[in-house]
């Protein structure tokens, strides 16, 4: 956790595990310092966007040095929880759930899966990429017992519902929605809906209004 609070606005936070992703990259090649021209080219955000964004960390890049890439660093990691690991629970143990399981998240920041669920009798008591499937009868227990407060949550749509409700009992406090379900929480907890379905027909929507510069 960060030690003192910081508003930062939303659209710019939602930009940081971008900028963290390639700062981690550059700074593991070597490189010391990065222009805002330099950053915008690889992340693809305008470099006055990135200006404005990067002065609420209190870095102000100084004209012909650039930004310094440790200090960056060291900021985002303690503002994105990089110093802290944060345990993730998988519901749905399927196609794309099983994908997930197999895919090494602390590769490129400090998120794990820790545990998964699901009711297939075949996949519980198994292990897929190192973490042990449960039975969702042991939803909230397992939950609480290992301090977990995100789902990733990759069931079909139908039990979705349900099955955020009792994740909702067990305090969770985040939800990856990859299902077309529409989900209704609390106010206190956050859902980040992923639909691949509506980021592709904006694809193809932007490809044709406004095509890329050859
Ligand atoms: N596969 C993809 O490429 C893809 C892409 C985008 C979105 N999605 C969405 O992701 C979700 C999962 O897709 P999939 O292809 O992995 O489906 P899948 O059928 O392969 O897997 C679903 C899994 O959920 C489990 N399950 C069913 N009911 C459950 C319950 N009540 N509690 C716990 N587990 C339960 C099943 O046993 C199964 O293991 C769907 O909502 C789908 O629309 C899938």
């Amino acid at each position: 956790m960060a030690n003192e609070p910081m508003k930062i606005p939303q659209a710019t936070a939602k930009r940081l595990p971008l900028y963290y992703r390639f700062l981690k990259n550059l700074h593991s090649s070597g490189k010391q310092r990065v222009s805002s021209a330099e950053l915008s080219e690889a992340v693809k955000v305008d470099s006055a966007t990135i200006r404005r964004d990067f002065s609420y960390f209190g870095a102000l890049g100084k004209k012909g040095y650039g930004y310094n890439v440790n200090y960056l660093l060291s900021f985002f990691r303690k503002t994105l929880d990089q110093d802290e690991l944060t345990k993730v629970a998988l519901v749905g143990v399927g196609n794309l759930g099983t994908a997930f399981l197999n895919y090494n998240f602390l590769k490129n920041n400090n998120t794990k899966i820790e545990v998964a669920f699901d009711v297939d009798e075949n996949k519980v008591g198994t292990k897929i990429g190192d973490v042990p499937v449960y039975h969702m009868d042991d939803l909230v227990k397992v939950i609480e017992e290992n301090d977990i407060q995100v789902v990733i949550l990759t069931v079909p749509a139908p039990p979705a519902q349900a099955i955020t409700d009792r994740m909702v009992k067990a305090n969770i406090k985040g939800i990856l929605n990859f299902t077309p379900a529409r989900l209704t929480v609390p106010s206190s907890i956050r859902i980040h809906h992923i639909d691949l379905a509506v980021e592709l027909q904006s694809l193809v929507y932007f490809l044709k209004n406004y095509p890329a510069e050859t």
